[in-house]
C-alpha cells in the first residue's frame, strides 16, 4: 500500500459513543481523527444550500469531489468546521441534517466522491478513523478495526441528553423511531452497508462507560504494537 500511517477504524451506528471515543483514542495517542459523518452531514448541506437535486447523481459526486470544506482547530479540542467560507460546526449536527446524509450516503456516486478524500487522512502519525465503512471500504487494510455498538434504546437516549444539552426539543420515542430508521437505511443499503469488517473487535457499549470502551480500544492498539 502507498498509505503507511496506521489506521484504527471505529464503524458502528449512530449514537454508538463513536465519535467521542475516536476523539479521546486519536487525543491519547496524539494521532489525527477522521469524522467521516461529517463529510456526509456537510454534503447534505451543501446540496440543499445549492437546491441540488438528489436524483442528479452526476452532480453530486462532483460536489462530494470539490466540496469546499476547512477543520480549523480551535484551541485544544474544538474544531471549527466552515463549509464555503461559512462555519457550520452546530449547522451539521442536526437530526435533519444527519437523516439527509444518510439518503445521500445511499448513492453510489456520493460515496465514489468522498472515498479518495477519506484515504488523504491516513497521515503519520496515525490515523482515527470514525464512520460506517472506515474498516470495510475505506481503510480495508487497518490492522485494528472496530465494531462499536449499543441497543437502540441506549442510543436514542445518549442522543436524547445530547440535544437536550443544545436546548433543542425532541421526544425520546420519536428519536427511537429516527434512529431506527437510520439504521436500517444504513445496514441494508446496497452500497457499502454498515456492517462489521471482517476480524472487527465488536463492542457492544450499552453497558460500559466512555472510559471502559477508550482502554478497551486502545489494548487493541497496543496488541498491534501500535502504542
Ligand atoms: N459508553 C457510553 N456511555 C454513555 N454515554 C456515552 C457512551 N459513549 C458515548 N456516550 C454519549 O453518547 C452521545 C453520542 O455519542 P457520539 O460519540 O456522538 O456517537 P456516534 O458518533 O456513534 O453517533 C454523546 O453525548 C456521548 O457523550
Ligand atoms: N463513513 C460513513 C459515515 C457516515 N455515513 C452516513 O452519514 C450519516 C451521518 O453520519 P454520522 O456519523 O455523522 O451520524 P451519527 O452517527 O453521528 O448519527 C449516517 O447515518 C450514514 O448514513 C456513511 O454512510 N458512511
Amino acid at each position: 500500500m502507498l498509505n503507511q500511517a496506521p489506521v484504527i477504524t471505529i464503524d458502528g451506528p449512530s449514537g454508538a459513543g463513536k465519535g467521542t471515543v475516536s476523539q479521546l483514542v486519536a487525543e491519547k495517542l496524539g494521532w489525527q481523527l477522521l469524522d467521516s459523518g461529517a463529510l456526509y452531514r456537510l454534503l447534505a448541506l451543501a446540496v440543499s444550500h445549492h437546491g441540488m437535486s438528489v436524483e442528479d447523481v452526476d452532480a453530486l459526486k462532483v460536489l462530494a469531489e470539490h466540496l469546499d470544506i476547512q477543520f480549523e482547530q480551535k484551541g485544544d479540542e474544538k474544531v471549527e468546521i466552515i463549509l464555503e467560507g461559512e462555519v457550520v460546526t452546530q449547522a451539521i449536527r442536526t437530526e435533519f441534517v444527519g437523516n439527509q446524509a444518510s439518503m445521500l450516503a445511499a448513492i453510489p456516486e456520493v460515496r465514489e466522491g468522498l472515498l479518495l478524500r477519506q484515504r488523504a487522512f491516513a497521515q503519520m502519525p496515525g490515523l482515527v478513523a470514525d464512520g460506517r465503512d472506515m474498516g470495510t471500504i475505506v481503510f480495508p487494510e487497518a490492522p485494528v478495526k472496530i465494531f462499536l455498538t449499543a441497543s437502540p434504546e441506549e442510543r436514542a437516549q445518549r442522543r436524547l441528553l445530547q440535544l437536550q444539552e443544545k436546548g433543542d426539543e425532541v421526544d425520546f420515542e420519536e428519536l427511537v423511531k429516527t434512529i431506527k430508521e437510520r439504521d436500517e437505511r444504513d445496514a441494508n443499503r446496497a452500497v457499502a452497508p454498515l456492517v462489521p469488517a471482517p476480524g472487527a473487535l465488536v463492542i457492544d457499549s450499552t453497558e460500559l462507560t466512555i472510559e471502559q470502551v477508550v482502554d478497551m480500544i486502545l489494548a487493541e492498539a497496543a496488541k498491534a504494537s501500535y502504542i
